[in-house]
């Protein structure tokens, strides 16, 4: 019987040995086709996939999670140690930490969660090390740091991106802008945006990857010039896109000139974890890539209350959001709010709860009699 890895390795090969050219692009739009599918039941066949596994199950605390992965000994557990105040053993040898460790600092009135995670080496996805559970935790988080050693390749970063995108992870990336609206039958109809032309996969790749998931009816409808691996995710459907920031660490060990050069790197920030450097950098873009926003609750009567905002992620901050945020059966008892801030004309405003509120508004809710 042939192994499921066995069977990976087998498409990967034969995808190396095809030149990638246009008579060719259908054939590997397919081989990529089933090899995500070989790897989702690789996945899947693991049992849990969606973090957990015992010391991996650490629930969700304060605003936003953020989990900090990367090979072992980079410096994760120090950097957590020293944001958060939360002890997790630091030593110069790899597999130090074993677990995942939950710590929470507070940034401009919010608390993140930040998790250290045991290092993972390449091959993880398929099982090597805890590699699975660590992947599984990225998954659950809403931003991720790749941690590397300034002192090591920067090849580094390619491995580990690899890693995490083999478990369905996309860093910094959008969903791709494909709709699939299945149907009995009239066949196959690929639609696309006027003017939009598609340079990374022709018509015919789009149906033998469809067909290679036994999807014969459908309107497929393109809104961006898309790829293979686009279609495929979208058809898997189990993807998740996350934030990443590369924080490159032990920046104390390198030259001026070495750290000049890191500034190629898109959505890095170097630090020094154990001399505390840079970290002022590190909170505020982390602050950034969430997306999050404050929102300041005012009491009838009485002034805003500045110390504790209720934070929301941008993309869901209407007043419903942040009603849900405080009590579930809040915004049915609302009769409207009241808003004061750069999202409103007048100050203050009487909207309803679909009003999209700003960072630091300030919101009173009056209820219904
Ligand atoms: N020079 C220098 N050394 C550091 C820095 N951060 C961590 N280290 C050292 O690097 C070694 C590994 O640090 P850890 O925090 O255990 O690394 P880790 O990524 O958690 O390692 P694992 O848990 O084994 O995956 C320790 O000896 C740390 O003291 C840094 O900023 N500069
Ligand atoms: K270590
Ligand atoms: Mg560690």
């Amino acid at each position: 019987m042939t192994t499921l890895a066995a069977k990976i390795a087998e498409i990967e090969t034969e995808m190396a040995r095809t030149q990638k050219n246009k008579a060719t692009e259908g054939h590997l739009g397919l081989l990529k086709a089933k090899m995500a599918k070989l790897k989702r039941e690789l996945i899947e066949g693991s049992g849990k996939s969606g973090g957990g596994g015992e010391g991996f199950d650490v629930s969700k605390t304060g605003d936003a999670r953020v989990g900090l992965i990367g090979f072992p000994s980079v410096g994760k557990s120090t950097l957590l140690t020293k944001l958060t105040g939360q002890f997790s053993e630091a030593a110069d040898y790899e597999f130090t930490t074993l677990t995942c460790i939950p710590g929470v600092y507070k940034y401009k009135g919010s608390k993140i969660q930040l998790l250290d995670l045991p290092g993972i080496i390449e091959g993880a996805k398929d099982g090597k090390g805890r590699g699975k559970q660590v992947i599984g935790v990225a998954r659950t988080c809403s931003l991720i740091l790749i941690v590397l050693d300034a002192m090591k390749p920067l090849t580094h970063k390619r491995i580990i991106e690899r890693e995490l995108e083999g478990f369905g992870i996309r860093l910094n990336k959008r969903p791709p802008d494909i709709i699939i609206k299945r149907k009995d039958k009239g066949g196959l109809n690929i639609m696309k945006s006027q003017s939009l032309e598609m340079t990374k996969m022709s018509d015919d790749t789009i149906k033998s990857i469809a067909h290679e998931y036994r999807i014969s009816n459908a309107d497929i409808y393109f809104k961006s010039n898309a790829s293979a691996d686009d279609l495929i995710d979208v058809i898997e459907g189990n993807r998740v896109y996350t934030p990443c920031i590369y924080v490159i660490n032990k920046i104390d060990q390198i030259s001026i000139e070495e750290l000049e050069l890191l500034d190629k790197v898109p959505h890095y920030v170097p630090v020094s974890a154990k001399d505390e450097w840079n970290f002022d950098e590190l909170m505020e873009k982390i602050w950034d890539y969430l997306d999050l926003i404050r929102i300041y609750t005012k009491p009838k009567g009485q002034i805003p209350d500045y110390e504790a905002p209720v934070i929301v992620p941008r993309g869901h901050s209407t007043i419903e959001g942040f009603c849900n945020r405080l009590h579930k059966a809040l915004v049915k008892e609302m009769k409207y709010a009241m808003v004061w801030g750069t999202s409103v004309k007048h100050n203050p405003q009487k909207v309803g709860k679909d009003h999209q509120l700003n960072d630091e508004d300030v919101v009173q809710i009056i209820k219904k009699l």
